[in-house]
């Protein structure tokens, strides 16, 4: 285990953050921490990379305590907010964050893999957002970390960037590093995580590989076009977009077989397991319910 959290609560201001939140980080695993805005997971990982300590409970990163120095240089950080010394050039920067390692990357070949080598020069105050951001995750990277904890890696990122970013992030992986990383971006946990813990008001609410949180949501999607909405048993919710209607259920099949009983014309049908995002949200409705 890379990185172990225990029972952790922390109180932030008059908020309780994490109540009692416990995680493993295997090595070599990518794990992606979901939840919805303020569930806990900027906190949590501000915990693993010894910004904070917990109220109670224990965290430990390698064996040790995260807040030790020498602990933390397992990792390789990027910051949700990206503030970097507003004088600096990018190449600077980069220079920078690999003077604190033993063994950084190239920084010629950071640049190059994250696509900023044409912009080693510019000052980091000119770059645009996405650049800004390309280079705080690659900072993650520069001192060849054995965990990369990434807070929201493509927020801003445009489809391209954020592809690359995805070829990266895998790389790194293959040469046998591992990644913890928050993401609001489902389609992208799907992609490449191979664990997922959803955070909820501060616990774990549901965790495992992506395949295993859709199996136990257990929902299909059946999708078809029909003018009129047909009164089908057994739908869990549904969604109408012009003639085009989507229901979630536990038994596909047997909804078809009432849908095709009940005589309604429609056209079109589609069956398919849902996706990540879909039983994301099916957690967290479950979870506002109970
Ligand atoms: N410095 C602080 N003082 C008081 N409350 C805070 C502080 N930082 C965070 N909080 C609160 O703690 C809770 C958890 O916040 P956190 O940033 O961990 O959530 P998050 O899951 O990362 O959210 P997001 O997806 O919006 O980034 C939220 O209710 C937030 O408002």
């Amino acid at each position: 285990m890379i990185a172990t959290v225990e029972n952790a609560h922390k109180r932030l201001g008059r908020v309780q953050a994490l109540r009692g939140v416990s995680l493993d980080v295997r090595e070599g695993e990518l794990l992606a921490l979901l939840g919805p805005n303020g569930a806990g997971k900027t906190t949590l990982v501000s915990l693993l990379v010894g910004l904070r300590a917990p109220d109670r409970g224990a965290v430990r990163l390698d064996g040790r305590d995260p807040r030790l120095p020498s602990a933390r240089r397992i990792l390789g950080v990027t910051p949700q907010a990206t503030g970097f010394p507003p004088t600096l050039r990018v190449r600077e920067v980069v220079e920078l964050v690999r003077a604190h390692y033993p063994e950084p990357l190239p920084a010629d070949e950071l640049l190059e893999r994250f696509g900023l080598g044409g912009l080693a020069a510019r000052n980091v105050q000119a770059l645009s957002g996405g650049q800004a951001r390309r280079l705080a995750v690659a900072l993650a990277f520069a001192g060849r970390p054995r965990l990369a904890v990434l807070d929201e890696p493509t927020t801003g990122l445009d489809v391209e960037s954020r592809r690359a970013l995805w070829r990266e992030i895998e790389r790194f992986k293959q040469g046998g590093g591992t990644v913890l990383l928050t993401t609001h971006y489902l389609e992208e946990a799907e992609a490449l995580a191979d664990r997922v813990v959803v955070l909820n008001r501060g616990r774990v609410v549901s965790e495992g590989s992506p395949e295993a949180i859709k199996r136990r949501v257990g929902l299909k999607r059946v999708r078809f076009r029909a003018a009129q909405t047909p009164e089908l048993e057994g739908v869990e919710r549904s969604e109408r977009e012009g003639d085009l209607l989507t229901l979630w259920t536990a038994d596909a099949d047997a909804l078809v077989r009432r849908l095709v009983e009940s005589g309604a014309a429609f056209h079109d049908l589609e069956v398919r397991p849902v996706s990540l995002e879909e039983a994301f949200l099916a957690v967290l409705d479950g979870e506002a319910k109970a």
